[in-house]
């Protein structure tokens, strides 16, 4: 899509400023509420949403003040109220009616805010926080915006998306406290990924908010598992306002884990890959025996290393070998070492306990079920110490409508491999391009399956991977990696 809906939203917002003034032709009213905190503890922020350009109309006919006494009755600690008109059908009177009904709740203004004076018409309408999107002002105006808010007693609510917003967040943060956020829709596509907000996590500050794309509770736990300290649900809130009690508990019972720092560390990976080689892939080298292979695939450019738990494989591991690896990797590698997988392909082995007992040790960064389907223990967990991700061994279009069943905030990425009869794993064999045409249409592209030196260039090249994972075509002898060959690999993919 090249519109460009925030320009367009932007332009339409300055000639209506021009025109009604910043209460947009609404009488002005003196705040008689007091000041609540915004996001000082982890908690939600429910929106009262209409409608937005993204998903058309959402809850037109939604109430504000009984939509508001039902997220505060769900125990939500904040309620976003949009007050934008032209795309999400919101208004002030939307704030100061939402302001009213819920007393106890912190009320953020969200709108496209450009200039001063429309905080103090936030505040005297309401608002407890405002939005500032970085993108939309300029170093100058979003400081003096911010420096207002807190003046008033107001929090800034800082939503970054890009390296320069988080410079301007930065000159924010050196001058007031406020609270960042990101969004994982990007505004250009309306394309939703949450491992944006994940990349970001780490560079926003204490106080940070995910924002957009959170369907279901599982969706909102992830955000916590993150370690943000809240998160901002719109449209799964405001369409099913049943549900707003579930999201509310998932992201408040949840807690900063394992499983977050995976998928945070992944995120981080695929930045620093896009930055030093532009339109390369994340790589993952596995069937990893022994240290040598080890050591040279990591000071090759390996983001993730794979050990391989499966009796019948011809590069098994064992929990011994493996710790012994990866102690090694870690000790030369410290915090760039590439991120340790147990890959599984057998449920209720000895060789799942083993992996899952490093994986809870800390040892093994993730685990990779492959072709063997996630245990529903994992699934339903809230607070794991390792990441896990699926691989699936697709054979038909079928085959990946399970792909997209799988895709939520929660299991953000799933591997593809090829299916080969009465082989698992390993197999040397590519996925038919048609399939992999397919999943890529809807997903972020993991793949596996026959990939070399060869062919790498060329697979890269067709289908854009974001991760390319490959094991057989690197071998010299069965469980032995090819020196030649992997400097052949890394030549193409990190050259
Ligand atoms: O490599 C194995 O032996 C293996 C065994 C059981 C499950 C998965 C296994 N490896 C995975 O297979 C693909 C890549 O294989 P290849 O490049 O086609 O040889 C990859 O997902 C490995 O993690």
């Amino acid at each position: 899509m090249s519109r460009d809906i925030l320009a367009e939203i932007i332009e339409k917002r300055r000639v209506d400023l021009a025109r009604l003034g910043t209460c947009f032709g609404f009488e002005r009213p003196e705040r008689t509420r007091p000041l609540h905190p915004f996001i000082a503890a982890p908690g939600t922020i429910l929106e009262v949403k209409r409608s937005s350009p993204s998903k058309g109309n959402i809850a037109m006919g939604l109430d504000p003040s009984e939509t508001a006494r039902t997220y505060a009755e769900a125990g939500t600690s904040a309620i976003s109220v949009l007050t934008e008109s032209n795309y999400f059908h919101g208004s002030l009177a939307d704030l100061v009616k939402v302001a009213n009904a819920a007393p106890n709740c912190a009320i953020l203004r969200k709108d496209f805010l450009l200039i001063p004076e429309e905080i103090d018409v936030a505040y005297d309408f309401g608002a407890d926080a405002v939005l500032l999107i970085a993108r939309i002002l300029s170093d100058e105006t979003l400081l003096q915006m911010a420096k207002r808010t807190c003046k008033l007693g107001m929090t800034p609510f800082v939503e970054v998306r890009t390296d320069d917003d988080l410079r301007k967040l930065a000159l924010v943060q050196k001058n007031v406290e406020c609270v960042a956020g990101v969004n994982a829709r990007d505004l250009r596509n309306f394309h939703i990924d949450p491992l944006i907000p994940a990349a970001f996590r780490e560079k926003l500050g204490p106080r940070a908010v995910f924002e957009s794309g959170v369907q279901v509770p599982a969706d909102a736990a992830f955000a916590r598992r993150l370690g943000f300290t809240g998160v901002l649900i719109g449209e799964a809130a405001a369409k099913n306002q049943k549900c707003a009690k579930d999201l509310v508990h998932a992201f408040v019972s949840a807690s900063p884990d394992g499983y977050g720092k995976f998928w945070k560390r992944i995120a981080e990976k695929r930045e620093q890959v896009c930055e030093k080689f532009p339109g390369k892939p994340l790589v993952k080298i596995c069937g990893i025996t022994n240290s040598e292979d080890a050591i040279l695939a990591a000071e090759s450019g390996a983001d993730l290393l794979g050990f391989v738990f499966f009796s019948k494989s011809p590069r098994k591991t064992t929990a011994e070998e493996a710790k012994k690896i990866i102690a090694e990797v870690k000790a030369k590698f410290a915090e760039n070492a590439p991120l340790c997988v147990g890959v599984l392909a057998d449920r209720g082995s000895e060789e799942e306990s083993a992996a899952l007992k490093l994986a809870r040790e800390g040892i093994l960064d993730a685990i990779q079920f492959h072709g063997c389907g996630i245990p529903e223990n994992l699934r339903n967990a809230n607070s794991l110490d390792f990441g896990y991700y699926e691989a699936l061994r697709v054979k038909s279009n079928e085959d990946v409508s399970a792909l997209t069943q799988n895709s939520c905030h929660s299991l953000p990425r799933t591997l593809i491999d090829a299916y080969v009869p009465n082989e698992i794993g390993g197999t040397g064999k590519r996925i038919a391009s048609e399939l992999v045409d397919y999943v890529r249409k809807n997903n972020a592209l993991w793949m596996a399956g026959g990939i070399s030196p060869e062919n790498v260039s060329e697979i890269v090249t067709r289908f854009s991977p974001e991760l390319i994972d490959l094991s057989s075509a690197l071998e010299e002898a069965p469980g032995k990696k090819s020196a030649e060959k992997m400097r052949k690999f890394f030549a193409q993919v990190r050259g």
